[in-house]
């Protein structure tokens, strides 16, 4: 994809600028961010969204942090810490954001003592790592996951795991992306995924950018056409896969793969390893950000729903492991989904 959804420009004292994604699929507009406060600000309003590509824009929100940290070693660490916990605020489901930030603290514990110059640039090249091992991550998730789809004519995907959710092709993009390049025939079901739209907006734009032919489905019509046999498999991204194997993904996973199971569908999730959380047993216990009332009720300045009445408005849901029928990550695919499974592969 010829524009990039996430772009550091120029050196230590840079800037991070990110594709203003809410304005997608009519608009290229970017939004250019000098300070932690505009990260956030973007984060939260889905002007860089995705697991992967949150996580990358909070390390790179770190190295514009550190651009105002230029005391002593305390007060470098006290203001990073503040940095590090307002990002991770931002959003509370995808864990590849507190798995960056971990990453970036391990090099702010390292640098502390340093000169400002020797500080910038340690965090910006463990920043720019970041970037690089998700491109590497969505291409060998392509790799492993494309034959998948070898014998496929219609695949199903909902919400957006493509370029704009990363720092490279995709998760679940990338093996529809290489299942495209081996199988010419492949066409995308993209689910469009209210109440935001990624389906509609993103993954159908990725789509159409890619020539890789798809249709627009409301997320009601996905029964109807897997009752029709139209459906041949289901690949969908994740926000935090927990170590027994429960995937948090986009409010409407769940109800995919339920349809999948009962119509013999498989269905695989695509998610780099940075996106397993081993801390938390089950995903029970993963904590679902809920968003405003406004993009149900609301949406573009649009009142669709009574002000008087109640919205509920979870930004994602758990689809249990044993729906799963396998996890493509960068180090191969994991089928049948279990703890030791996932253990064994990404330890
Ligand atoms: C490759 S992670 C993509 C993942 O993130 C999306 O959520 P959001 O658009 O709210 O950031 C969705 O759950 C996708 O599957």
């Amino acid at each position: 994809m010829a524009v990039r959804a996430i772009e550091w420009v120029g050196n230590e004292t840079g800037l991070l600028r990110l594709l203003d994604q809410t304005r997608l699929p009519t608009e290229i507009e970017f939004v250019d961010c000098r300070t932690v406060p505009q990260v956030i600000e973007a984060i939260k309003m889905l002007r860089v969204r995705g697991a992967p590509a949150i996580g990358v824009s909070a390390a790179y929100g770190i190295v514009l942090a550190a651009h105002a940290a230029t005391g002593d070693a305390e007060s470098f660490r006290q203001l990073m810490r503040e940095a590090d916990e307002a990002l991770f605020a931002s959003r509370p489901t995808a864990v590849n954001l507190g798995w960056a930030l971990k990453e970036m603290g391990q090099v702010i514990r390292d640098v502390a003592s340093r000169p400002q110059e020797e500080r910038l640039r340690a965090l910006l090249d463990r920043a720019r790592e970041i970037e690089s091992e998700d491109q590497e991550m969505c291409m060998a998730m392509g790799r492993h996951g494309g034959p998948l789809l070898d014998h496929a004519k219609n695949v199903l995907t909902h919400c957006n795991a493509g370029a704009l959710a990363t720092a490279g092709e995709g998760t679940a993009l990338a093996v529809i992306f290489e299942g495209a390049r081996r199988n010419p025939g492949l066409h995308v079901y993209a689910d469009e995924t209210r109440p935001l739209w990624q389906g509609a907006r993103l993954t159908a734009w990725e789509l159409v950018q890619n020539n890789v032919p798809c249709t627009v489905i409301c997320d009601n019509m996905a029964a109807s056409l897997m009752k029709g046999r139209r459906i041949d498999a289901v690949v969908v991204g994740a926000d935090r896969i927990t170590a027994n194997g429960d995937v948090a993904n986009k409010i409407g996973t769940y109800s995919v793969a339920v349809l999948a199971r009962y119509h013999g569908i498989p269905f695989y999730v695509a998610a780099p390893s940075s996106t397993f959380d081993f801390e938390l047993a089950s995903g029970d216990l993963i904590p679902i950000e809920q968003r405003a009332a406004g993009e149900v009720a609301e949406p573009y300045g649009v009142r669709l729903a009574p002000k008087e009445a109640g919205v509920f408005n979870p930004a994602f849901d758990v689809t249990p492991a044993e729906l799963v029928t396998g996890i493509v990550t960068e180090k191969g695919v994991i089928s049948p989904v279990n703890a030791d499974a996932i253990r064994a592969m990404l330890r």
